[in-house]
């Protein structure tokens, strides 16, 4: 097939781009290198430098389908500034659906993400827990999973809102280099790497077990598969004027404490931590239930906490 693969320069989309043409697709890139690097995209991919916001230039009735990558996504950022949020990743992809109604193509794979549920009481989360975000981030991922849900209904789009739990991990030349980096992962490796002298860990009086947070990580190469999935069903009789969500998580939760000792475990490193107050707007617990997109689409994800930090610390080393 032939594939518009937005935000293909960042962390998530180089990993799926180089996936998709290793699986014989062709693949033009829609980067606008807002945060990602030219020199990510993938090797084979075609790399057309624009936002979201001009795809009509970018995308005709040649294209089979698009996977929407492309977003801030930046939870503090979006506090300060919620207007980017809004203006990127809802009107952005607004211009994105104008575009592709315009040109005839009716397929979409969709980053949604964990961020739409909230602080839910439940764990795990299923896609019928209620999604009450509580940032804009978060918001502007949930109005575009319901800008998505009306799109299929009126003009026969076949969607899917894939909402990712914990990204980590790395696959060979493609991984994350974001700037600041945010994720726990990344900047636990920082201290192994000699990047930084010791990890602070947000929040150690947490309800959980050793009282810092569990979150649900997935390895980049496992999310990668299920947008393969997820891009075949779009494909079927049953997908058209439908849209669908599917969490992505491995149903596994660990602790913050649990990943730095991880860290260790790989690197043969020690890693120093500072205990920090908990950052504004994290939810103790986010674990996913997975078990929908197991049931439809066959997906389940092969890899564990071990390799994904193995893979980020080999990343992080080349
Ligand atoms: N990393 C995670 O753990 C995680 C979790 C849940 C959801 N997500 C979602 O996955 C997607 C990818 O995340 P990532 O971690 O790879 O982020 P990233 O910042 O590495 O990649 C995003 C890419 O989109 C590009 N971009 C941003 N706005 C654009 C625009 N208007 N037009 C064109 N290009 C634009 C950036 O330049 C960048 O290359 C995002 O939609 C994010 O919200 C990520
Ligand atoms: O240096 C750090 C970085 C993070 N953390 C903690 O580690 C946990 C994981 O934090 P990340 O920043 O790695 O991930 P989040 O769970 O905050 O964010 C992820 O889940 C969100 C949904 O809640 C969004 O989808 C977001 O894009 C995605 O990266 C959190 O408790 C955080 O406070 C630390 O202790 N130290």
């Amino acid at each position: 097939m032939k594939l518009l693969v937005t935000g293909g320069a960042g962390y998530i989309g180089s990993v799926v781009g180089s996936q998709l043409l290793a699986a014989g697709h062709e693949v033009v890139v829609l980067d606008s290198l807002l945060t990602g690097h030219e020199d990510a995209v993938p090797d084979g991919a075609r790399f057309v430098r624009a936002g979201i916001e001009e795809a009509a230039d970018a995308i005709d009735s040649s294209f089979d389908a698009v996977l929407h990558f492309a977003a801030r996504s930046l939870v503090g950022q979006s506090v300060a500034e919620p207007e980017l949020y809004w203006w990127n990743n809802v009107g952005g992809t607004l211009r994105l659906l104008d575009a592709m109604r315009a040109a005839g193509v009716r397929r979409l794979v969709f980053s949604s993400t964990a961020a739409t549920y909230g602080q839910p009481e439940v764990s795990p989360i299923t896609e019928d827990t209620p999604a009450v975000p509580i940032n804009p981030y978060g918001q502007s991922k949930l109005a575009v999973d319901h800008a998505l849900a009306g799109e299929a209904r009126a003009h026969d789009l076949a969607a899917v809102s894939l909402r990712y739990f914990n990204v980590g991990g790395a696959l060979g030349r493609y991984g994350e280099r974001h700037d600041p980096e945010t994720h726990l992962i990344p900047n636990v490796l920082m201290v192994p790497a000699g990047r930084r002298d010791a990890v602070d860990v947000f929040g150690t009086d947490y309800p959980t077990p050793d009282g810092t947070a569990v979150r649900d990580y997935l390895h980049v190469e496992d999310l990668g598969r299920a947008h393969l999935l997820a891009l075949d069903w779009t494909g079927t009789a049953e997908a058209a004027g439908q849209h669908r969500v599917y969490n992505l998580g491995s149903g596994t939760g660990y602790s913050v404490r649990e990943v730095v000792e991880a860290a260790r475990r790989v690197t043969g490193h020690p890693v120093p931590t500072n205990d920090k107050e908990r950052r504004a707007g994290d939810p103790p617990v986010l674990v996913a239930s997975a078990e929908r997109i197991a049931a439809d689409l066959g997906w389940r994800p092969k890899h564990g906490l071990d390799t994904i930090v193995e893979d980020a610390w080999t990343f992080m080393q080349r």
